[in-house]
């Protein structure tokens, strides 16, 4: 997939909006990176652009996350119509439906206070706790980052069973529970309406989203990844613009 020249994804690669399902990833893929997870912000146009874009492909449009569903609800409220959140752990197939969570291992109960112990080490470093997992984020204490991924096995290797693994992320170490990802949410969300029986598209830039691409094609549809195939996430929101103003019939992007 990787290649050092940008090649955006030309609109005759794409199936037709009638067969398009999209999956997106959220940060660094529709929201650009932020030096903390709050200080994200929306670019004006975006929900639009997103909403069109669904309502040209017959509702099949999912953000696919490592945040909270809940945390995807408050950046664009009402936008996807599906949303799985903490890498597919919390599934949401339509916005009128209950949230499904996977049946998981609970965290090692004093993870989350050796977690906070870790990073008083390293001022600037914080924790994100999660339902199933907590994340070591280092990008206010960008030297810290071998360090906390040695703390961070350290804790994983604590649990004689080995039921969590470390989720390489940007600038933080994620220790979650093994088994699911975002190639199994992508799974998931592709059997239920109106994502059944349609090509999934799935955009994301980091690793966890390399499951999510993985899972894509497995069903045999297209993965596209921030810088590979768009330089930044700029340039992959001018795409879905384009793709969303399109006025085309629903059997092709021209238009
Ligand atoms: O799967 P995603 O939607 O891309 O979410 C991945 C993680 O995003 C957040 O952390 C990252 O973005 C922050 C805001 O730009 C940034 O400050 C941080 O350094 C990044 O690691 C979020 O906090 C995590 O929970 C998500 O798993």
């Amino acid at each position: 997939m990787s290649s050092s020249t940008p090649r955006h994804p030309t609109l005759a690669r794409l199936p037709p909006p009638s067969r398009a399902a999209f999956l997106l990833d959220f940060d660094g893929t529709l929201v650009d990176i932020a030096p903390t997870p709050e200080s994200v912000s929306v670019v004006p146009g975006l929900p639009e652009i997103l909403v069109a874009l669904r309502e040209r492909c017959g509702g099949a449009l999912a953000v696919v996350s490592g945040r909270p569903i809940a945390q995807i609800d408050h950046f664009i409220p009402g936008i996807p119509y599906a949303v799985a959140g903490e890498h597919g752990v919390a599934v949401r197939h339509a916005p009128d439906q209950p949230v499904v969570r996977a049946v998981l291992p609970a965290l090692p109960s004093h993870w989350l206070a050796e977690a906070e112990r870790i990073v008083a080490g390293h001022p600037g470093a914080s924790v994100e706790r999660k339902q199933t997992g907590l994340v070591l984020h280092f990008r206010g204490a960008p030297d810290a980052g071998a360090a906390l991924k040695a703390e961070a096995e350290a804790l994983l290797a604590q649990d004689p069973q080995r039921r969590f693994h470390l989720q390489t992320a940007k600038m933080a170490w994620e220790l979650k529970p093994g088994g699911i990802d975002k190639g199994t949410a992508v799974a998931q969300l592709m059997q239920q309406a109106p994502f059944a029986g349609r090509v999934p598209i799935f955009i994301g830039d980091d690793v966890t989203d390399e499951d999510g691409i993985r899972g894509a094609q497995a069903l045999g549809g297209l993965g596209f990844r921030i810088p590979d195939d768009f330089p930044d996430p700029d340039a992959f929101r001018a795409w879905l613009g384009e793709l969303a103003r399109s006025s085309g019939a629903a059997d092709s992007w021209e238009g």
